[in-house]
């Protein structure tokens, strides 16, 4: 194919005394590879062959929209509300339990702006999970939300059984309790746990710390007897059905043969199979400990799961996965800093460096990243959170994570509205003062691609961000076929709301996780002026733009820049 040039474009249609720091952008753009030359995308066709496309007189082909554009009702309150500058770039995660499983429930998670539903498969069954999915589906369709399905697997941690149906159980200190191998008929014999991994009895010793729920209540080995394991209470507390357990020994966590249980257990295997059957857009690996799982589960999603793409998210909670951080984030489509099992392998004080660790690296290697557990934690009973716990949100959205996530506040709390509500005031207030202490130019950001489009495509985004942020623009629009210029230029933290077109339902929702990104399924072609008209449109007609607005556009077919004030 014959080489061409990038075509790069600045139109500023106001006259340039109205946007005084036009010459700054200028500048910028001597940045930018434009003498360099790369290949030209030349026709979207064959990627719309759902669609009738037809000639245009500039002889470039047009296709008419098979759907209407997606909406964002939660988005666009926001966005009326609060001017388009000011809308919520971190995205907002809920675990959906018996709390928030209703559709009116699952309603207002929408509304208080829940841009991914989890799904966590250590609890409920399939056909709940089901219902549950079809509801959010619902909402989707008939409602018009973009809310994306993340499925999180169980994996193989040790846990203890279900107490014999007993809600909890208190352990005193001094007692002696049995932690067994062994199976029990309901009711539970007294001061007696069942533990799910059958190793457990050889692995532990006389003298190791056992850890429930990473510390809610600790016991020390006294004895071994076969299956059973005698242990007295050091710490007093609840014991919750399935709780996780860990030993210590000499201040660190014990991996002995339970370091080989698998990461994808059989009966995750089962639940990936719903899952990739009912067609969830994120599937989060429980206990990650090598980039090799995640390889695998790929070609296993890519094998069963024709066209369907779904992102697949590394929880770093294990030990074993710091030693292979890096290597593992960039196996994977995003991490989660599972912060509840992580602060259970390692000590709690080394957690929130390496949560600032994992953050910058996701953006680094440009995956998205989510902060979870126990953001507030405290809301599962109370209506307000702790100042410590307002603090972490903060410090989670200036770090600039992608999505802040809820677990039992929105599974199974007294205040899921009020925990979503919390999170999403605390996000935009940071945001705000972040933008007005002009914090945005601080990270510098190594490359990603290794291919020369790549680059450009790196370039390109890295230039538009720094000139939506100098010229203060009102938004910026990139029209983009498989996100991955969306995801480039979410990883420079714009100082706008990034409003993402894409031709695929899937990478739409994908998109949703994502900083900033506000994502649209919109069939579009290679001539950008369409394009922009049309979405123009759709957008000033739900108030979400302006005539004269300041907008950037980018592409990722053209690889081309525009500045523009909206017609
Ligand atoms: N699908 C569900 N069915 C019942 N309870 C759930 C469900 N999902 C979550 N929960 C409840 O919410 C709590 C917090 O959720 P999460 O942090 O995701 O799980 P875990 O505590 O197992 O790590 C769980 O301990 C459980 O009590
Ligand atoms: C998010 C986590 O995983 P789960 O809730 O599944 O234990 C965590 O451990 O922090
Ligand atoms: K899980
Ligand atoms: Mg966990």
């Amino acid at each position: 194919m014959a080489a061409a040039h990038s075509l790069l474009r600045l139109s500023a249609p106001a006259p340039a005394s109205a946007h005084p720091p036009l010459g700054a952008a200028l500048s910028l753009l001597r940045l930018l590879p434009a003498r360099r030359p790369h290949r030209l995308v030349a026709s979207c066709s064959s990627a719309l062959p759902d669609l009738a496309a037809f000639p245009n007189p500039n002889g470039l082909l047009v296709a008419e929209p098979a759907e209407p554009v997606t909406s964002h009702v939660a988005t666009e309150t926001e966005l009326r509300e609060n001017g388009p500058r000011s809308t919520r770039r971190t995205k907002l995660v809920c675990t959906v339990g018996p709390a928030t499983c209703g559709p009116a429930e699952l309603e207002a998670l929408a509304v208080g702006g829940m841009n991914v539903a989890r799904l966590n498969m250590c609890h409920g069954d399939r056909d709940w999970h089901r219902k549950v999915i079809d509801a959010v589906r619902r909402l989707n369709e008939d409602k018009g939300y973009a809310i994306a399905v993340m499925m999180d697997t169980e994996g193989s941690e040790i846990h203890m059984g279900d107490l014999g149906g007993a809600p909890a159980a208190k352990a005193e200190d001094g007692e002696i309790w049995t932690f067994s191998v062994r199976s029990f008929e309901a009711p539970l014999p007294e001061l007696t746990v069942h533990v799910n991994y059958e190793g457990f009895a050889e692995d532990v010793r006389v003298g190791d710390d056992l850890l429930v729920d990473g510390g809610m209540a600790r016991f020390e080995v006294v004895e071994k007897l076969g299956p059973d394991v005698k242990c007295r209470c050091t710490d007093p507390g609840l014991l919750l059905p399935r709780a996780n357990l860990t030993f210590w020994r000499d201040g660190s966590v014990v991996r002995e043969k339970n370091a080989m249980l698998p990461t994808i257990t059989s009966k995750d295997w089962l639940d990936i199979d719903f899952g990739i059957a009912e067609g969830v857009d994120f599937i989060a690996v429980s206990f990650v400990k090598s980039a090799e799982v995640i390889n695998h589960l790929k070609s296993y999603i890519a094998a069963r799961s024709r066209g369907s793409d779904i992102a697949v998210i590394a929880k770093i909670e294990s030990i074993d996965s710091l030693t292979n951080l890096e290597e593992i984030i960039r196996a994977s489509d995003g991490a989660m800093v599972a912060r509840g099992d992580l602060g259970a392998q390692i000590p709690l004080e080394q957690v929130p460096s390496i949560q600032q660790k994992i953050v910058k690296l996701c953006r680094q290697l440009n995956k998205p990243v989510i902060v979870a557990s126990q953001l507030l934690e405290s809301m599962i009973e109370y209506p307000i959170p702790t100042r410590a716990e307002v603090a972490d949100v903060s410090e989670a959205v200036h770090q600039r994570a992608d999505a802040l996530m809820l677990s039992g506040e929105s599974a199974m709390g007294r205040y899921p509205d009020k925990a979503l509500s919390v999170l999403s005031s605390v996000s935009l207030r940071i945001e705000r003062w972040w933008r007005e202490e002009k914090h945005h130019e601080a990270l510098e950001l190594d490359d990603v691609s290794s291919s020369f489009s790549g680059k450009i495509s790196e370039e390109i985004c890295i230039s538009a961000a720094k000139m939506a942020n100098k010229l203060e623009v009102d938004a910026v629009f990139v029209y983009t076929k498989g996100g991955h210029m969306a995801s480039l230029l979410s990883r420079c933290r714009p100082d706008c709301p990034i409003f993402a077109f894409t031709n695929s339902t899937s990478v739409r929702r994908r998109l949703n996780l994502q900083w900033g990104l506000i994502p649209f399924r919109l069939t579009f072609s290679d001539d950008m002026e369409s394009n922009l008209n049309r979405t123009f449109s759709l957008l000033k007609a739900r108030g979400m733009i302006k005539s004269g607005d300041l907008v950037i556009a980018l592409s990722d077919m053209l690889q081309s820049i525009q500045v523009m004030n909206v017609p």
